[in-house]
């Protein structure tokens, strides 16, 4: 077995493992369980995709120049290897992938990869409205430029698509706004289907980029087929005839570090990859009803990435100065009061950009117009989710205005999010982590180490109110850029006074976050959650401990700072009149329990009160840093079990539990599963089947407006507990 010859001196000549073991199983068994040659060559060197962490496909000849090599001669030669690690959503798996090629201007197309099923188990796509990936076709003169290459699950369908509506003999150059591994195998495949003439294809990307490129792609089918050239701020690319340009801005973000948007001018297109995306999946191209239709899904997409990043996200809407040239909304399947709403948005985006609203603090008029180079944008064109026209105004103002609010909550009270991530799956631990600190309205800071010198994590830790630090295993050890953060954090005598956490992924032996672990805990550090141990790719119930986590770590960081405060200015706790007054609302007594895949949670509500005849709804409030809150997103389903009076009790005593992450809710109560996956509490009098149909931000809580579409009454003697209280502070 060539492979296994060949791993085995890899394996002894450059990785020391666990002691006692010599042979490669003890580096890679997840690889070599699954692996299942077809054929092997120990002559031709041939680097295959083989995917071990989530959907972060790689060639085994990566993983060995990535965290290994360093002169080394040994290479991995095999002809064809398959594996089925069972945690990528190959090709296969995939029902419902829809390409859509979309005009956008005379001369310049979208292809649109579209699956409305939610591809991926990232806090990111909760809303479950599917995704797209969008890659564009500029057609110059001179010949064809590509912009940016589908995930892995559309790779086969985007290849195809691409050969029926172009002449792939005719592509001169490809523009890569943001890269990452999941993007390989549909690179790959780009530069398999390209005729010989038109290879080397040029590459234009950043720095970052052109790096994860290379640490991506074996290097024999990188130099054969693409040839690279970074972009420097303010670098252009001539688009053939009239001096027409593409103008490239460099937009760099901890989570983005490669980001890049491109303007055409001539167009008044802007580019903007990762920022303005949304993932959703629906039967429009554009932002057909606006932000009544959109406005969740950009703002939840924002809060997931670019929140926990509000500083980097600041300084790269700076480096946009954009202004929104507005055409006339649409009014196709529009009626009355609807034309009416569209009209007045209309209106007042018109002013909106007649007063040239600045998107960020920093970009004021004076300094747009100082700059002279204002980006006159007719749509914005993301990576996912809708081409943004007749929404520009209201969503560039937007990023903005949660940008500032995002940094006037740093402001209040901070935690740190230090970690890294090689293939992604810490990196989408700590993107669950941050939302469940800012549900709690506390300040994120994300620091991802491997871009960061010790001075940043030295700065961060010693600014934060609480931090958390996140790393994979690699190799049986943390990588270099935790160790030196880990040091950074031991070393900083304040650090040691604020709640942390630790949490990583790992593939079988997890030794990097007990090291953290160990050394925090023997240095005395107190940890608000218990360490978060995750197997490779984190699953639907995993982000739902790393929310809660965060959450947790939020609270236990504002207890501290009301603690301070009230030592420092005490103050009465007497009930004020407005707040007795509110206190005399009533409603009834009610549970909600709701579950999405293998996550699940529940919550006591009496803030619950019927708002529809037809269809029957209910509005239901629900504090914005109850764990229950990410279930019961728009599209969500759940049942509310209605409490009868005297029979409220034990249900109550149970909820009100303090609950670790992730710990079932209902403990020894007596329950079943509703059709929905919701919790039938046997003793309620009543309960109901609802879909979250819209949620409406209400200070600090979210009113969700549900319909009703099952009930039963279980018991109609009874009558339903009602919850009287003496202060409207409280419940
Ligand atoms: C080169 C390499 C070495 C690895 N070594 C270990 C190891 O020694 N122990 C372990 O538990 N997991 C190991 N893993 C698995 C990773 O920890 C796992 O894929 C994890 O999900 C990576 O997290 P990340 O996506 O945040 O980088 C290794 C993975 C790779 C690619």
């Amino acid at each position: 077995m060539a492979i296994l010859h060949h791993l085995t001196v890899f394996q002894t000549s450059h990785v020391h493992t666990h002691p006692g073991t010599n042979t490669c199983n003890a580096l890679f068994p997840p690889i070599l369980n699954r692996l299942q040659p077809r054929s092997l060559s120990t002559s031709s060197l041939c680097c295959q995709t083989v995917s071990i962490g989530g959907d972060h496909p790689f060639s085994v000849h990566t993983v060995y120049r990535r965290h290994f090599s360093r002169g080394s001669t040994i290479q991995l030669c095999c002809s064809t290897l398959q594996t089925d690690i069972g945690l990528s959503g190959g090709q296969s798996s995939l029902q419902d992938v829809e390409l859509r090629a979309v005009q956008l201007a005379e001369d310049i197309l979208s292809l649109r990869c579209c699956s409305r099923e939610r591809l991926k188990f990232e806090i990111e796509y909760s809303l479950k409205r599917g995704t797209t990936d969008n890659s564009y076709v500029i057609k110059t003169e001179e010949g064809i430029i590509l912009m940016d290459v589908p995930d892995q699950l559309f790779s086969r369908a985007y290849i195809q698509t691409l050969a029926s509506s172009i002449d792939l003999r005719n592509i001169k150059s490809l523009i890569i706004g943001h890269f990452s591994p999941k993007r390989t195998e549909s690179l790959t495949a780009l530069g398999d289907a390209l005729p010989n003439e038109v290879l080397p294809l040029k590459v234009y990307c950043s720095n970052p980029a052109a790096q994860q490129l290379r640490a991506s792609l074996p290097t024999s089918l990188l130099e054969k087929t693409f040839s690279v050239n970074i972009i420097r701020p303010r670098d252009s690319l001539e688009l053939g005839g009239a001096g027409r340009k593409l103008q490239f801005i460099l937009t760099p973000t901890p989570r983005w570090p490669d980001g890049m948007c491109s303007y055409d001018s001539a167009s008044q297109l802007l580019f903007t990859n990762k920022l303005f995306s949304a993932h959703v999946c629906d039967n429009n191209d554009f932002d057909a009803g606006g932000w009544d239709s959109y406005g969740q899904d950009w703002q939840f997409y924002y809060d997931c990435m670019l929140a926990p990043v509000a500083k980097q996200a600041e300084a790269a809407l700076e480096k946009l100065p954009l202004v929104p040239q507005f055409s006339k909304p649409s009014y196709s399947g529009k009626k009355g009061v609807e034309v009416i709403k569209a009209d007045l948005r209309y209106i007042f985006s018109s002013l909106l950009s007649e007063l040239n609203l600045p998107i960020s603090k920093a970009a004021t008029l004076s300094k747009i117009l100082e700059s002279g180079s204002l980006l006159v944008v007719s749509a914005v064109c993301p990576i996912h989710g809708p081409i943004v026209r007749s929404t520009v105004t209201e969503l560039l103002h937007k990023y903005g205005v949660w940008t500032q609010e995002k940094l006037k909550q740093n402001e209040a009270a901070v935690v740190a999010v230090i970690y890294a991530s090689a293939y992604g799956n810490t990196a989408a631990l700590a993107q669950a982590i941050s939302r469940g600190i800012s549900k709690a309205s506390v300040g994120v800071e994300s620091l991802n180490t491997e871009q960061s010198t010790s001075e940043e994590v030295g700065d961060l830790v010693q600014r934060c109110d609480g931090f958390v630090i996140g790393s994979p295993t690699l190799a049986g050890h943390m990588p270099t850029p935790i160790q030196n953060a880990l040091g950074v954090i031991l070393k900083n005598i304040d650090a040691k006074g604020k709640p942390c956490g630790i949490f990583g992924s790992f593939g079988w032996s997890g030794e990097a976050v007990d090291e953290i672990e160990q050394r925090l805990k023997s240095a005395g550090f107190t940890f608000a959650f218990s360490t978060i141990r995750c197997k490779f790719k984190p699953t639907e119930s995993m982000l739902q401990t790393c929310e809660e986590s965060g959450t947790d770590l939020a609270q236990a960081v504002k207890r501290a700072k009301l603690k301070e405060k009230k030592r420092t200015a005490p103050q009465s706790v007497v009930a004020s009149s407005v707040e007795q007054a509110v206190g005399r609302v009533v409603g009834s007594l009610c549970v909600l329990s709701a579950k999405s895949g293998d996550a699940e949670s529940a919550m006591l509500a009496s803030w619950v009160s019927q708002a529809s005849f037809v269809p029957p709804g209910l509005t239901i409030a629900v504090a914005k840093d109850r764990a229950v809150e990410s279930l019961v997103l728009p599209g969500g389903r759940f049942v509310l079990n209605v409490l009868g009076e005297g029979k409220t009790a034990p249900v109550v005593k149970q909820l009100l539990k303090a609950f670790k992450p992730g710990e079932s809710r209902f403990g020894e109560l007596q329950t079943i599963e509703a059709d929905n996956g919701g919790r039938i509490i046997a003793d309620a009098i009543a309960w109901m089947e609802c879909i979250v149909a819209t949620r409406l931000e209400a200070g600090d809580h979210w009113v969700i407006y549900a319909t009703v579409d099952n009930g039963q009454l279980q018991d109609n003697k009874t009558l339903t507990a009602m919850h009287y209280r003496k202060t409207g502070a409280r419940y």
